[in-house]
């Protein structure tokens, strides 16, 4: 895969052009507040609402979503994936004149077909590995979040200088860039939310967590058990790998991980993964996605509701609020 780093970015390839962030989310305010203190002349498209009066309270140039559309010559659309589509149609497309660069941070709407953006545009993705919130404050580390960038039309000629400015931009060149395909990154990116980093680990956590209270342990104990510790030992992982994290927990723990680990992730998870997983390359999930938006995602609605009833999200809330470090005030 090719890798790109700082000096392998220019930040001049950016210069006299404005960059519209389109939404203020978690993406839309940590790429538009990095790409502002980066000297890059970038204004914002939302409608009115909350996530507007938080960009005017940034200090951002705030339009609407068509006015930015004109204004712009990078166009980062960084709305949710299911409303993409009808924004684009509706708001920018009238506005993408010749030689615009169209930009995304996830390929879903490009690779399941929902834009299909003219062929005199450039259309590129410049995607963070990691949540907008942490965008922006590993930014103000001075360090970066590492970055996927991809070329689906190169019309201009300058897709690829425009996708790493912008990834310098952001600060992902601070970490480093991988060059990848819409296809790769949107089927990677989907299996990995679903079947490992949120899906995985919600279940995994929820299972262990029932198990203890079903067998008559306390909620609080198991709670700090299997979801407190979690991030201190993810944190060994990420810092190390699987090695770092085993320097530093017992023998016995260790013994228990290796011996035990696969027992719980075994043959039938693999099948359940290799299952998630076609049906994405299938495009059965997108098209689940898209039409239980059309109805008012009534099966988003009802898990996401007994999720935040569930006993471990209320003994959660109750242990944190005793522990200083989690106290917002
Ligand atoms: N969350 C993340 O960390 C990551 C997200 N991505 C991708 O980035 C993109 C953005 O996701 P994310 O940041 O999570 O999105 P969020 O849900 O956090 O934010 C969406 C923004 O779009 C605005 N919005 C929604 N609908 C409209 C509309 N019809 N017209 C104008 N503005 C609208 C919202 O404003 P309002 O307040 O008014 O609703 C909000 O500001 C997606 O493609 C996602 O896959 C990629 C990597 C990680
Ligand atoms: C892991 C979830 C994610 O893919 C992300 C933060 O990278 C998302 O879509 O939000
Ligand atoms: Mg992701
Ligand atoms: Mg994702």
């Amino acid at each position: 895969m090719e890798k790109y780093y700082e000096s392998d970015a220019d930040l001049g390839d950016l210069a006299g052009k404005t960059i519209a962030v389109i939404g203020y989310g978690s993406q839309g305010r940590g790429q538009a507040l990095n790409l502002k203190d980066s000297g890059l002349d970038v204004i914002i498209g939302i409608r009115p609402g909350k996530s507007r009066e938080q960009a005017e309270k940034d200090g951002l140039s705030v339009f609407d979503v068509s006015e930015a559309a004109r204004r712009a010559d990078v166009i980062q659309i960084l709305l949710p994936d299911e409303n993409q589509a009808q924004v684009y149609k509706n708001e920018i497309m009238p506005y993408l004149s010749e030689n615009k660069c169209l930009m995304f941070s996830h390929g879903f709407n490009i690779h399941y077909g929902q834009i299909i953006p003219p062929k005199d545009v450039d259309v590129v993705m410049v995607a963070p590995k990691g949540p907008g919130h942490m965008v922006r404050r590993t930014f103000e580390e001075g360090k970066g979040v590492p970055a996927l960038i991809a070329i689906e039309q190169d019309y201009t000629g300058n897709a690829k200088k425009i996708a790493l400015a912008y990834a310098k931009g952001i600060g992902g060149t601070r970490a480093v860039v991988l060059e990848t395909s819409f296809r790769e990154e949107t089927e990677t990116d989907l299996f990995g939310e679903q079947a490992v980093l949120c899906g995985g680990v919600t279940s995994l956590i929820k299972a262990g967590f029932e198990t203890l209270v079903g067998a008559g342990y306390a909620p609080e104990m198991a709670y700090l058990e299997v979801l407190h510790e979690m991030k201190l030992i993810v944190d060994l992982i990420y810092e190390g790998g699987f090695t770092n994290m085993r320097d530093s927990i017992s023998n016995t723990a260790q013994y228990g991980d290796i011996t035990r680990g696969p027992r719980v992730v075994g043959k039938e998870s693999y099948e359940a993964m290799d299952e998630i997983l076609c049906e994405i390359q299938t495009g059965e999930f997108a098209k689940e996605w898209i039409l239980e938006n059309m109805v008012n995602r009534p099966v988003f609605n009802a898990l996401t509701r007994s999720d935040e009833e569930h006993l471990i999200e209320e003994v959660g809330a109750e242990i944190r609020s005793m522990m200083p470090q989690f106290r917002k005030d």
